[in-house]
């Protein structure tokens, strides 16, 4: 799991059509829940589907290290919990790597207990906003024994012997910050209650419900949700079959739409509407995407996704769906480097503190393979160059950042010259076989 000192970097060129159909890995929101849900409920949790990358892995590590026994047996983790309330403290720091999910969710998951617990992450996640959680925990009574300058990791939390339950409006759209203050309500006695202005991905709620929690949701006229949770009841085991990553398949998806002849098809993409802004977006961009197939599993819509080859245009992408589609920005712009036109994002924000500045990165990757674009405070346009001539030639910087790592390889399988990322080790914490996957379709990356 460790990440050797030398960079790994990998160059994409300009590839024939791309053609087959494939799947991508379980979704990273659902897999960690599941294995912090799991490995907290009473009795057996059974999962398939589940990622494989580095980042939930670490979040298995941190349950395990706590109490949980995780196993994995054929296609099946398997977790036995621990039981509500009944985690243990860990002899060691908990280490997650470049997650930034894995920390915040366990920062509010173990804060309300009586016990002393240390995160650290590698120089990507020490370098990331923690006041967000941090804050509303020392309002419920967790102390932040130490922490690095401005609220960072490495840091210590000591939770209270009796936590006080509170009702928290989430500044900023983040749903880690939400998860984090209702897994705090688990071990608190009363009702925790979260109100979000902004409706952000709802793994959180619609998983603690189907562990048997005790978690109300409504939404008034002006769209703001008030979640309550009630503590200390009952968490029951659970069978999860966890939907492939929308995510993840963001990248085979764009890559096929850019180069010229191209027709795939991808498997099992979970369609929460809290994740699907990169669909409709790219929809709208003029892209021949159809969805096959569209099921329930599990209490998710799933479906597969046709996707050919498209002369996109440019769009104005409203601020208020940023956050259906955060963790695709990075490759929604280097969709629209090939499209007619300017794309305009909005509402950006909170793409600066994600594992780079992503918004800097993503600026600074276009540049340097000839596309035009603008970088403002929260926003980024896009000049686009239709047939992708005279794009390509550059090194982008990833910065320990898988999703920098994966849109720039995707750009140089349609750029006219080749496009090298100095590090694809990160790939990995997401996405382990996005290598093999996308050369399988016929991409040309070394
Ligand atoms: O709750 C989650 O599973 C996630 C929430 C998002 O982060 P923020 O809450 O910081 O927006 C997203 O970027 C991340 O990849 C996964
Ligand atoms: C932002 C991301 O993840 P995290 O915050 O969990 O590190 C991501 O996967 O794009």
């Amino acid at each position: 799991m460790s990440h050797s000192a030398l960079p790994q970097p990998a160059t994409a060129h300009r590839s024939e059509a791309l053609t087959g159909r494939v799947r991508v890995p379980g979704d990273k929101s659902i897999s960690h829940r599941s294995f912090m849900f799991g490995g907290l409920a009473s009795g057996e949790t059974r999962i398939t589907g589940l990622l494989e990358g580095e980042d939930v892995m670490r979040t298995g590590e941190a349950m395990k290290a706590m109490g949980a026994r995780i196993e994995r047996n054929g296609a099946e983790w398997v977790i036995q919990g621990t039981g509500n309330g009944c985690l243990l403290q860990p002899e060691a720091p908990l280490d997650f790597g470049n997650a930034g999910t894995g920390s915040r969710l366990t920062m509010g998951l173990v804060g309300t207990y009586d016990m002393e617990t240390t995160f650290i992450g590698d120089a990507s996640l020490s370098k990331r906003p923690m006041a967000r959680v941090l804050d509303p925990l020392r309002e419920m009574g967790v102390q932040v024994v130490s922490a690095a300058p401005g609220d960072r990791m490495p840091l210590t939390l000591r939770g209270p012997k009796h936590a006080a339950p509170i009702t928290y409006r989430v500044p900023m759209p983040s749903a880690q910050v939400k998860s984090a203050v209702l897994l705090a309500g688990l071990n608190t006695a009363g009702i925790t209650t979260v109100l979000e202005p902004v409706m952000t991905r709802d793994h959180t709620e619609k998983m603690l419900r189907g562990f048997g929690a005790a978690i109300e949701v409504e939404t008034d006229a002006a769209g703001l949700r008030t979640i309550r949770i009630e503590g200390e009841g009952k968490l029951t085991g659970q069978v999860i079959a966890v939907p492939g990553d929308p995510s993840s398949a963001a990248f085979p998806l764009v890559a096929a739409l850019l180069v010229p002849g191209s027709d795939i098809t991808i498997d099992n993409v979970l369609m929460n509407p809290t994740r699907t802004g990169l669909i409709l977006t790219l929809q709208e961009m003029g892209a021949d995407i159809t969805l096959l197939n569209p099921r329930n599993a599990g209490g998710e819509d799933v479906v597969d996704l046709r996707v050919r080859a498209s002369d996109l245009r440019g769009v104005t992408v409203p601020p208020e769906r940023a956050p259906s589609m955060i963790d695709e920005y990075p490759v929604l712009a280097v969709a629209a480097s090939f499209a007619e036109g300017i794309t305009v994002m909005e509402g950006l924000d909170e793409l600066r503190v994600k594992e780079s500045d992503r918004l800097a990165a993503v600026a600074a990757g276009l540049k340097a393979n000839n596309v035009d674009c603008t970088e403002g405070e929260a926003s980024l346009s896009v000049t686009g160059c239709p047939g992708g001539m005279g794009l390509g030639g550059g090194t982008v910087e990833t910065h320990l950042d898988h999703r920098i790592a994966m849109a720039f390889l995707v750009m140089g399988l349609a750029a006219s010259k080749p496009v090298t990322v100095d590090d694809r080790a990160m790939i990995a914490t997401s996405f382990p076989e996005f290598m093999d996957l996308m050369t399988g379709l016929g991409a040309v990356i070394e």
